[in-house]
């Protein structure tokens, strides 16, 4: 009794959420079809105030639901009708600074250990104004110590921690709800030493509340309903015995339910209408009217952006820093990538060694070598498909938290990579085969040939993340991915003659980034090279102008700018997905 009176008279936000309906659209059949509209939450009303808040029910009732419209990760355009409010007040972004969703599978960086993993969610969500570092630490160090941490908070996360007990993560809400905290969660089937630390639960069936009040009260309720508790029996098996049907009420009691009567519509809930004539509801409603009573209109109007703790920049140097820890504590992609190059600038140097420049050798391996070279830039970027698919929950999760803004999660990711896992290797991979082919010797050739690779690259890696930013498995970004690439090979100028292509078919080599990359090396290569063949003498030039090649300063520059262009439109596309990516639950 005690505890029912702390709880009604404890200090803290109050959260009421009245007459909510929340319908989806359930897919179905191989091609994910739409189906008909199912309401998932019926008429669900309530409070939740600060102490020990269960949802329980059974698998499918609704549970996860009513949290995920609670804490505002449900997609709005199912909310029929209802409204969450906070002490009264409509819910705005900055809620998402002062609360927290936990969810049930593991998002964190697994390369880093529990203690920066802390520092990181503590950075990006205290402002600097009220907090300082050491402030940060003291708060991160008082968590380590009430999750009972302080054995592995230097050690990366993993499964197997002492907090991930179900009595250690209770006996961790139940502290944080006596110290004014509105806890609010959903649990399956918990022990009763586990369920006797509730405050207020709320039994949930079909979408619909069968219960809610003092969780100690809650079998009472039931047994004036005329169901009958064996002695041993566990309250959550109780109540899940009821919801499955496997008791029904005796048939004495006065207030007995009568759960298969043959009037009785088969989407009818008697458990639900039971509920709603009980003076729990009557009185719940009753706190509901006086607590709304309060609200003011206008508030609930207001669309507010979303506000952050921490403004950009500061957003973007933990980021930064976190995603190169990152890289440098899981550098298999950085360590592959280099590899690829230097093995790949070997091959191809030990393969076209020293190019003459007589003919048809001088021509022909040129060619052929900056062909080998083009689809090593293009092809050994597949990884890229990766950046955005790996973090993708995470990111969700950090996102709609509050944490960062997607702008800047977009650029650290994108810096991150390009710089160890797409430039550096690149002039390694240039100098390599360069001077093993022993192509133009003077430094301007060089440095306009590794440009080219470079725009090359990135143009190729840029796609890779638009695909990357738009999917959510490797299988179909893998598709995505190759089918662009191969279509891109065939029209590059190489495998086919452009100006022979069926004119509906030949706008596909203005996209295509091999075209533009072998257009550029060719005329670095080519202007002013002489070939030889006995008497005979050929020029670059001559040669150029056979292919159609524009090899004027602009001929040259236009395939740069192109590139550049590919790059940029698909970078922008890939940001423009990740705003895209769906948040709600
Ligand atoms: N976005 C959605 N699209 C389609 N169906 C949904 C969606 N969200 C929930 N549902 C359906 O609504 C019902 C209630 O789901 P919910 O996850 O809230 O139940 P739950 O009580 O938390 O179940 P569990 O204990 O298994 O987690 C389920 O039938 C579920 O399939």
């Amino acid at each position: 009794m005690d505890k029912t009176f702390e709880y009604f008279q404890m200090p803290g936000p109050v959260v009421t959420f009245q007459n909510l309906h929340y319908c989806v659209k359930e897919s179905r059949g191989p091609c994910r079809r739409k189906g008909p509209k199912k309401e998932i939450l019926k008429n669900v009303s309530g409070i939740m105030k600060p102490g020990m808040n269960a949802i329980m029910g059974p698998t499918g009732s609704g549970k996860t639901s009513l949290l995920d419209v609670i804490a505002g990760r449900k997609d709005p355009a199912g909310l029929r009708s209802g409204q969450v409010l906070v002490d009264g007040k409509a819910v705005t972004s900055d809620l998402r600074l002062s609360s927290a969703y936990v969810v049930q599978d593991d998002i964190l960086m697994g390369t880093l250990t529990v203690r920066e993993n802390l520092t990181f969610s503590a950075n990006l969500r205290l402002s600097r104004q009220q907090y300082s570092s050491s402030d940060k630490e003291q708060k991160v160090n008082t968590i380590i110590k009430e999750l009972g941490l302080q054995d592995c908070a230097d050690t990366k996360p993993t499964t197997g921690l002492d907090a991930n007990t179900a009595n250690s993560i209770i006996s961790l809400l139940q502290r944080l709800s006596r110290n004014g905290k509105t806890v609010i969660f959903s649990i399956h089937q918990p022990r009763y030493s586990i369920f006797r630390q509730f405050d207020h639960l709320t039994l949930m069936n079909r979408g619909e509340i069968i219960y809610a009040g003092a969780a100690g009260q809650a079998m009472d309720y039931f047994e004036e309903l005329g169901f009958e508790r064996e002695q041993f029996n566990n309250p959550a098996d109780f109540f899940l015995d009821i919801t499955n049907g496997d008791i029904t009420p005796t048939l004495d009691s006065s207030n007995a339910v009568q759960l298969h009567s043959s009037t009785e519509k088969a989407d009818r809930n008697p458990l639900a209408l039971q509920y709603r004539q009980s003076v729990f509801y009557g009185q719940m409603m009753e706190q509901l009217k006086q607590l709304t009573e309060v609200m003011d209109p206008s508030v609930s109007a207001i669309q507010e952006k979303a506000s952050y703790a921490t403004p950009f920049h500061y957003q973007l140097m933990v980021l930064v820093g976190r995603t190169v820890k990152n890289t440098l504590r899981n550098p298999q992609t950085s360590y592959a990538q280099m590899a690829l190059n230097i093995i790949f600038a070997l091959l191809v140097g030990l393969i076209y060694y020293q190019i003459p420049k007589t003919l048809p050798e001088g021509l022909q391996n040129r060619i052929g070598a900056f062909f080998f070279l083009i689809i090593n830039m293009v092809f050994g970027n597949l990884s890229a498909v990766e950046l955005f698919i790996n973090e993708r929950a995470l990111f969700i999760h950090e996102n709609s938290s509050g944490y960062y803004r997607t702008s800047v999660y977009f650029l650290s990711k994108v810096f991150a990579d390009l710089l160890p896992n797409r430039i550096l290797p690149i002039f390694i991979f240039s100098s390599i085969s360069y001077y093993m082919m022993g192509l133009k010797p003077n430094a301007a050739a060089f440095f306009l040939f590794a440009l080219t690779m470079s725009l090359v690259s990135l143009a190729a890696v840029a796609l890779a993340f638009l695909v990357s930013a738009s999917v959510a498995s490797f299988a179909m970004a893998n598709i995505l991915i190759a089918l662009p690439y191969v279509f891109m090979m065939v029209f590059g100028g190489f495998l086919v003659n452009l100006n022979s292509m069926l004119s509906w078919l030949s706008w596909l080599k203005w996209v295509s980034i091999f075209r533009y990359g072998l257009e550029a090396v060719t005329i670095n290569e080519m202007k002013e090279q002489v070939f030889t063949i006995d008497n005979v003498t050929l020029t670059g030039e001559m040669y150029m102008m056979a292919q159609g090649i524009d090899y004027s300063a602009w001929g040259f520059w236009q395939n740069q700018v192109a590139l550049f262009g590919i790059m940029f439109a698909c970078m922008v596309l890939a940001y423009v997905q990740l705003l895209r990516i769906n948040r709600w639950k």
